[in-house]
């Protein structure tokens, strides 16, 4: 049993910003949600983490409908990166991982040795553990979003929901962490705009437009030229690496030709 949304709905504003998307990962599966800006991946990701409840439909936590379920159980099982955490207050990386323990502790505190090597395997997992000691405020971009996921991995979740990941990080870390977070016995949705990280690291891919899932299976049987033609209104050339077992995208400037038949 994992986390698993069922024909979720979320109407903001009369807007339907989610409209009757399923997903049911397996356990252990890196799932990519992909869609063009607006498409509501992030909204997605929301529902998930039970921050917002849907309008119509059910997100379920090992079978319980998450509305019912205490918000500390839900931290103890899932792990969220959002695209925007900051704050200005003098903290150092350390302690923002160690926030991650928080849904851990009970009402006689935590297990300090415990606390202290999860957060010790986040930051050696993350590459941070020299930045320890740093300040969160002064890290570069890159080096938060780092901070953030170690955060998440401190947590010592099931299921990970990420949401742009990569999107501050230099090509080295960009691949750095999906391997990460692919390697993990953990259930990964994670939001990505780039469509060949996407099939590179993701088991399946979620493709949402308009709130609507519009494909869904594998990298090689989601992500056609027509497909990325339909969705992001772009030329694209599918290349299938047989050896590797693995697609590249290239993507062509320009419009669309129009079919002449
Ligand atoms: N709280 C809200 N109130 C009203 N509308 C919202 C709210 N949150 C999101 N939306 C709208 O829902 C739609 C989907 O937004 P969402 O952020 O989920 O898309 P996304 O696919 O994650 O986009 P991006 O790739 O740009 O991050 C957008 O049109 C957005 O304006």
């Amino acid at each position: 049993m994992t986390l698993r949304a069922d024909s979720v709905t979320w109407n903001r504003g009369g807007a339907l910003v989610v409209d009757g998307v399923t997903v049911t990962p397996e356990q252990g599966e890196t799932v990519g949600l992909l869609g063009p800006n607006g498409s509501g991946k992030s909204s997605l990701l929301r529902l998930l983490n039970g921050v917002v409840r849907p309008t119509a439909g059910v997100v379920t936590l090992d079978g319980d409908d998450l509305a019912a379920v205490r918000r500390k159980e839900i931290a103890r099982a899932v792990a969220v990166v959002s695209q925007h955490a900051d704050t200005d207050v003098d903290i150092t990386v350390r302690d923002v991982v160690r926030l991650g323990r928080i849904p851990h502790r009970g009402t006689f505190g935590g297990n300090p040795t415990a606390d202290d090597a999860a957060v010790a395997a986040a930051l050696a997992h993350t590459g941070l553990t020299s930045k320890a000691d740093r300040l969160w405020h002064r890290l570069s971009g890159g080096e938060k979003q780092r901070v953030q996921i170690a955060r998440a991995l401190a947590q010592e979740p099931r299921e990970l929901l990420l949401d742009e990941p990569t999107n501050h990080l230099d090509i080295h870390h960009q691949l750095e962490l999906l391997a990460l977070v692919t390697r993990l016995p953990v259930t990964s949705v994670i939001a990505l705009h780039d469509l060949n990280l996407a099939a590179m690291f993701c088991d399946t891919v979620i493709v949402l437009k308009e709130g609507r899932v519009v494909a869904g299976g594998t990298p090689a049987e989601v992500l056609t030229a027509e497909l990325i033609a339909q969705v992001y209104n772009v030329r694209a050339e599918v290349l299938i690496d047989q050896a590797k077992g693995r697609l590249s995208i290239l993507f062509e400037p320009g419009p669309i030709p129009v079919p002449t038949h």
